[in-house]
């Protein structure tokens, strides 16, 4: 089950609507702290604890943690920075009958448990809070987040002031988009989801594994999906990007280029011609290696068929509109991006969004935090992905990529979720010193 994303304000309502479905505030506290608590027995061992509660009800999780922390046998020490101000925090301070240090003058401890801020940070932390927190979390053999690191804007994922490194992060109900967006997502370590009994009923979600179309035993190559790659001016991209759907399960993968190009695996077959009416064509690869060769992609959008539009084909689209009517899924990294749909405001999220209603196309809005956006408002992110996927030529795999789960029968916006969650993870088995290609050789280990 993919793990729902939801905006502060969309998680308010959540927490809302199961309230006025009777369950208590506060007992979504209890759960939200006992979650706390049972994350960190489990992920930081039983070491010296310092919990961090701030006014509101990210404080109010940090009482309802120590308490379950105390009765565990932790040794549990509480800093506050203020009294509770919201109800369900006051109930939770009031169930912890251990002392309350201020936070100004709490000493470092083994485990750190972040509990100043949550989704109601409005603003910057003060300079002197944000510098103690700072100095508590570097100093800390475990750094805990509560919902979200302090000073983390939890919409976009930009950080309201300078933040240090967290071990863990503990979330409610469901994930927030800065979980999986730079920079915030760099910071939080190991990023769990607690459930605390609310119906997030999200659109937005966390890419995971896709559920591959299996085998059918009287298939045969074109039911498992031809892909039909155009060649433009630097065959290299196109190599890549036809190698990987080959790898990635498309039937029969086929190049048509007007020179023969060198490299290609024998099993993908090269034409000269580019008979696009062909109807056993699963999905069309516009784009890796093309050029400034517009009638190419004028040529590729003449076929009703799905098409993967990458690289230099997206920077010959010109007006997102054009793509209306068409089955296509576009893959810009953020260059690319800009210069097809211009300055969006709002958050990634937002921005990848606008971008698929304005095309009406599946967007990958390509980064070390990946979006997969559709017209019709879902909108995946991805896991982290390793930093080592910053070289040339992993854009070209990932477009071959995409294109052969279409063409293996799956539908635009889940084709595009699948790609990118693959190569995310062939590049985790290919290691940090892979080039392209060894991300080639990787992906059949991950399917
Ligand atoms: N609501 C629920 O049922 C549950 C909430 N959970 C936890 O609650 C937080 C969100 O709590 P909230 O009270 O809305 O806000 P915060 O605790 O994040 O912030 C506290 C308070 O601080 C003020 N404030 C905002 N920015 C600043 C700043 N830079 N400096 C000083 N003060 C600031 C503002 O008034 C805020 O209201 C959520 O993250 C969860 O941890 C649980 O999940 C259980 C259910
Ligand atoms: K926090």
């Amino acid at each position: 089950m993919s793990r729902p994303i939801l905006t502060a304000e969309q998680m308010r309502a959540a927490e809302a609507a199961a309230i006025d479905a009777g369950i208590a505030e506060t007992v979504l506290m209890e759960q939200a702290g006992r979650a706390l608590a049972e994350a960190v027995r489990l992920y930081a061992g039983p070491r010296e604890t310092l919990i961090l509660c701030g006014p509101g009800n990210n404080g109010g999780d940090g009482y309802v943690a120590a308490r379950f922390l105390k009765n565990a046998g932790y040794t549990v020490r509480v800093a506050a920075l203020a009294e509770p101000t919201a109800d369900a925090a006051k109930w939770a301070r009031g169930q912890w009958d251990g002392p309350v240090e201020s936070f100004a003058a709490a000493t470092e401890a083994p485990i750190i448990i972040d509990c100043l801020f949550g989704t109601g940070l409005s603003r910057g932390l003060e300079p002197v809070v944000a510098e103690r927190l700072l100095l508590l979390v570097d100093k800390a053999l475990v750094a805990v987040a509560c919902d979200l690191p302090s000073g983390v804007a939890s919409d976009d994922g930009t950080l309201l002031s300078a933040i240090g490194n967290y071990d863990l992060t503990v979330s409610f109900g469901a994930l927030k988009p800065a979980h999986r967006l730079m920079p915030a997502m760099s910071r939080m370590g190991r990023t769990v989801l607690a459930d605390i009994g609310i119906d997030p009923g999200a659109d937005w979600f966390e890419i995971e594994r896709p559920d591959l179309p299996s085998l059918d035993p009287a298939g045969h190559k074109y039911s498992r999906g031809l892909v039909h790659c155009l060649a433009g001016q630097m065959p290299g991209a196109i190599v890549l990007a036809a190698t990987a759907a080959a790898k990635s399960g498309a039937g029969y993968v086929r190049v048509s280029t007007s020179l023969p190009i060198s490299g290609l695996p024998s099993s993908v077959v090269q034409s000269g011609g580019a008979d696009l009416q062909d109807e056993r064509i699963g999905c069309i690869l516009v784009g890796p290696g093309l050029g400034d060769v517009p009638p190419v992609l004028t040529l590729a959008l003449t076929a009703p068929k799905p098409i993967v539009i990458d690289a230099d084909g997206i920077g010959l689209v010109g007006d997102p509109e054009r793509l209306h009517g068409h089955d296509v899924i576009l893959t810009p990294h953020e260059g690319e991006f800009g210069k097809l749909f211009g300055k969006l405001e709002g958050s990634k999220a937002e921005r990848a969004l606008e971008a698929a209603r304005r095309s009406q196309s599946v967007v990958v809005y390509k980064g070390p935090d990946t979006l997969v956006a559709a017209p019709d408002g879902r909108l995946g992110f991805a896991p982290p992905a390793p930093a080592w996927l910053a070289t040339a030529g992993t854009g070209d795999v990932l477009a071959g990529m995409i294109a052969a789960m279409r063409a293996r029968g799956l539908e635009a916006f889940d084709a595009a979720c699948a790609g990118v969650w693959l190569h995310g993870r062939a590049a985790e088995a290919a290691g940090p010193h892979m080039i392209a290609d060894d991300l080639l050789e990787a992906i059949p280990s991950v399917l």
